[in-house]
């Protein structure tokens, strides 16, 4: 049975992890399902949105343990390497997307399952989320782009004591402290309501927002005052901007 169910409904599109007696935990059968996912949405030309998802109590254990670390101590640390970059890339994935994504978080988000969350550009917490970045907490230094996103989301004094202290949010302090948008009683409905809205934009204004951002972000201010000259010159063509001026023409 699939561990990964992606459905469409006019380019928006929902992944849900679907294994929640393993609570979602990722070998590497779950690993290539969600890179397939993730790559046929990057080919869907109607694709407008992501929401990604866990079933049942966890949105995601992060790596399944055994099947990733089981004969660790057996492996050259050059293979073990190879085979980690083959299991993060398979949902990083996710970042390379052009769309909005948001991670609707109704459980735990462990490890590599927080840097799932963490790759999506927003976060809706459930009543029961957690964000949990306990690899010092087991003994493994911080992979998969954890140690960037926490410092993105949080700043670098909090990522570094949530690091060290392989810590645990809950929603509340994730929204408080900037690493989830908001608390939401149903965050896969909350998500959706949120997909629907941003899906209304035209995907190129969307495209180009997401792409701005991740400029700002990446710290280089003058590279984003150049992209955001083009892009809102670029977006100042379109239908929506014009009526608005019409409405303004003396
Ligand atoms: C390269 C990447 C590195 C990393 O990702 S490091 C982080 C690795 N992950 C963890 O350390 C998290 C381990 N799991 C947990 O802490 C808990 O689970 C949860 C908080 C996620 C959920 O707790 P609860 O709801 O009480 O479930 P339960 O009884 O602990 O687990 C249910 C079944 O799921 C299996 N399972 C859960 N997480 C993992 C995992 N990460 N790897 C392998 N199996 C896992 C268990 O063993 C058990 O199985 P059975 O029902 O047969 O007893």
């Amino acid at each position: 049975m699939s561990r990964v169910v992606l459905s469409d409904s006019d380019g928006r599109w929902t992944l849900t992890l679907t294994d929640p007696d393993r609570r979602n935990c990722l070998d590497d059968v779950t690993c290539r399902e969600l890179g397939e996912a993730i790559d046929t949405v990057a080919s869907a030309e109607d694709a407008r949105t992501l929401v990604v998802a866990g079933e049942g109590k966890a949105f995601c254990a992060g790596a399944d343990l055994p099947a990733l670390f089981g004969d660790a101590s057996e492996r050259a640390v050059g293979e073990l390497r190879r085979h980690l970059h083959s299991v993060y890339d398979s949902f990083l994935r996710l970042r390379r997307l052009d769309i909005p994504t948001i991670a609707a978080v109704q459980g735990a988000a462990v490890g590599a399952g927080l840097n799932l969350a963490m790759a999506c550009d927003v976060r809706i917490a459930g009543p029961h989320a957690s964000f949990a970045a306990t690899f010092s907490r087991i003994g493994l230094h911080p992979g998969g782009g954890c140690t960037w996103f926490l410092v993105d989301a949080l700043g670098r004094q909090r990522a570094m004591a949530l690091l060290l202290d392989g810590g645990t949010l809950d929603g509340e302090a994730a929204v408080a402290q900037g690493l989830a948008l908001e608390l939401a009683e149903d965050p896969l409905a909350r998500a959706q309501e949120m997909a629907d809205r941003w899906a209304g934009h035209d995907p190129a204004l969307a495209r180009d927002i997401k792409a701005a951002v991740g400029l700002a972000a990446g710290g280089d201010f003058d590279a984003t005052l150049e992209f955001e000259a083009w892009a809102q010159a670029s977006s100042a063509t379109g239908p929506k901007i014009r009526e608005v001026v019409e409405r303004f023409r003396k």
